[in-house]
């Protein structure tokens, strides 16, 4: 039986500096996850505090009721982070050797088949592989690890348009072949919108999103009009950020549209993507009609 992952409570500091204050939410068993967050944002840490690689300086990650620090708890969870772990003569093959040998169960057949798509080898030695072919390596090594949560920090990183795509695959047919808790970190929004189900977003050290992202964009919209409409149409509603062109103005709303408030003729409401959601909501105001 699968459990759920929860991080209550994660407060970490490094020195003076906090990076994350007070932050908690639950992964479900086989749900894929979008985690979010600007340059900066703490992601990585938060990644490297779940996986039990840095401590957090209160808090605690727990798979039901077990802290995520013994052999047990450990050998279901599954972080590709940075390349610095890996000695330097390591070949991807010993890199899948490692993991067979830490969770079991390596789908050996299936990353070597992976491996083609990427035009890798398993001989390939890791550390003398570019950005992107590090990369291919490493999700190939994730997505091929028995391991109940899987942690993906920057799986895209380098990879061309063309491997991304591989990527994006790859990953449906694992989940769909094996469901289980795959976490994404990325900054390519857009790109993975269609295969999240639900987002964390870190912002200013909290959690300011944890929401399904059907729902998260069912209250995302784009009301534009004359000003004056669409000041009357958005007041007491939550307005991100507003753009002027002349005398038309757009609204980036984030709420539910009120019910028996008529729309005029000349204001037109659109859908926001995640991408643009995310934008507005982390931006902080700071460039309203720049
Ligand atoms: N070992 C460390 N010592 C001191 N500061 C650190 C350490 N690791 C990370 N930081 C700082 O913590 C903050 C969060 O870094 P982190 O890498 O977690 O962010 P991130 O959200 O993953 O960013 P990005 O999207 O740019 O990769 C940054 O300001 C970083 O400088």
């Amino acid at each position: 039986m699968m459990e759920q992952l929860k991080i209550s409570q994660v407060t970490k500091k490094f020195g003076r500096h906090l990076i994350l204050d007070d932050v908690s939410f639950t992964l479900e068993p086989a749900k894929i996850y979008g985690l979010l967050g600007r340059n900066g944002a703490g992601k990585s840490t938060l990644l490297n505090i779940i996986s039990n690689r840095i401590f957090p300086t209160a808090g605690s990650v727990k798979l039901d009721d077990q802290e995520v620090n013994t052999d047990q708890t450990l050998g279901k969870i599954f972080l590709i982070g940075e390349d610095n772990l890996y000695y330097k003569q390591v070949k991807i093959n010993q890199m899948f050797d490692l993991a067979d040998a830490a969770y079991g169960n390596f789908d050996y057949k299936n990353a070597e088949r992976m491996l083609k798509r990427f035009s890798l080898e398993g001989t390939h030695k890791f550390t003398k592989l570019s950005t992107g072919q590090k990369t291919a390596a490493k999700v190939t090594l994730a997505l091929n690890v028995s391991a109940d949560y899987i942690f993906l920090d920057e799986p895209v990183l380098g990879l061309d348009a063309n491997y991304r795509e591989v990527f994006y695959q790859e990953l449906i047919k694992s989940y769909q072949a094996r469901p289980r808790t795959i976490v994404l970190s990325t900054h390519l929004i857009d790109e993975i919108q269609r295969l999240i189900e639900h987002v964390i977003l870190i912002n200013n050290q909290q959690v300011l999103v944890d929401t399904d992202v059907e729902e998260l964009l069912r209250k995302a919209y784009e009301i534009s009009g004359p000003v004056k409409l669409v000041d009357q149409y958005t007041e007491g509603l939550n307005v991100l950020s507003t753009e002027d062109l002349g005398n038309i103005r757009t609204a980036h709303v984030f709420d539910k549209l009120p019910e028996g408030r008529v729309i005029p003729d000349q204001v037109q409401i659109g859908h926001t993507d995640l991408q643009h959601l995310f934008i507005y909501l982390t931006n902080e105001g700071g460039d309203k009609n720049d």
